[in-house]
């Protein structure tokens, strides 16, 4: 279990998160949902202390990791696949993939979930990652973050901005990785039909806090409607 209690973020003196509290339970996908500019991706940064500052709890199963170094959660097993990806264009298949490994201080190499998953990035390690499609891209994205061998996934709009025949690919990759690979997943997502088929939890946020969480299942339209739409 991933959790966030009573947690300001902060930018500057610009706080973006206020008084959080939200659960990721163990071995399941957390569904976070909210309009653009509601603090989402700020609350992925702030699990990883990629903010200015940030003050209460957060915990990792019993261990607590807000005071610890960005590397160190790294190291606790927390991996993040980023918005828009972030892959570097001039480095090769192969080197964007180690380069997670690097970020957790584990060994220099290629996590074997990942020509399971990915067969066309294994065939091709030597490509730079700039000539991939977007699609591709996020493979290798997903790729990078595994090869720190984590326990939990941070995963921000994985399906933006890639064509729509490749997203069900995707949103497959992401259902498979929880469910056989026992991975512990927070997706911050806008499709609602997908984050109704692929989690267990969900955690609406406006304002930089949690207005509304719980068991997928108890998700109305209404909630949709209210904070969602534009
Ligand atoms: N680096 C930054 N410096 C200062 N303010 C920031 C920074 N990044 C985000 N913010 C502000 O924090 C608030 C939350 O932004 P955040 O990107 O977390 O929202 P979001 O819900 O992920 O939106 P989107 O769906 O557009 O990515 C916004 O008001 C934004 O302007």
């Amino acid at each position: 279990m991933l959790s966030l209690s009573n947690v300001d973020s902060f930018y500057g003196r610009s706080q973006a998160l206020h008084d959080m509290t939200v659960a990721a339970p163990e071995g399941a996908i957390l569904g976070i949902l909210g309009r653009n500019g509601v603090g989402k991706t700020t609350l992925l940064r702030t699990i990883l202390g990629l903010t200015d500052r940030s003050e209460g709890q957060i915990t990792l199963g019993d261990k607590p990791i807000a005071r610890l170094a960005t590397h160190e959660r790294a190291r606790a097993g927390i991996a993040y696949v980023p918005q828009g990806r972030m892959i570097i264009p001039d480095f090769s298949i192969r080197e964007n993939i180690l380069m997670g490994g690097f970020a957790a201080g584990g060994t220099r190499r290629i996590p074997d979930i990942v020509p399971e998953l990915f067969p066309y990035l294994i065939e091709n390690l030597d490509r730079p990652g700039g000539v991939l499609s977007g699609g591709q891209q996020q493979q290798l994205a997903i790729a990078r973050a595994l090869a720190c061998k984590p326990r939990v996934l941070l995963m921000d709009e994985p399906t933006e901005g890639i064509q729509p025949n490749i997203v069900a690919q995707i949103e497959d990759i992401i259902i498979r990785l929880n469910s056989e690979f026992g991975l512990t997943i927070l997706l911050v997502e806008q499709n609602v039909h997908f984050v109704r088929r692929a989690a267990k939890a969900f955690a609406m946020i406006e304002h930089g806090t949690a207005v509304e969480s719980g068991a997928i299942e108890t998700l109305t339209d209404e909630m949709v409607n209210k904070h969602m739409a534009i």
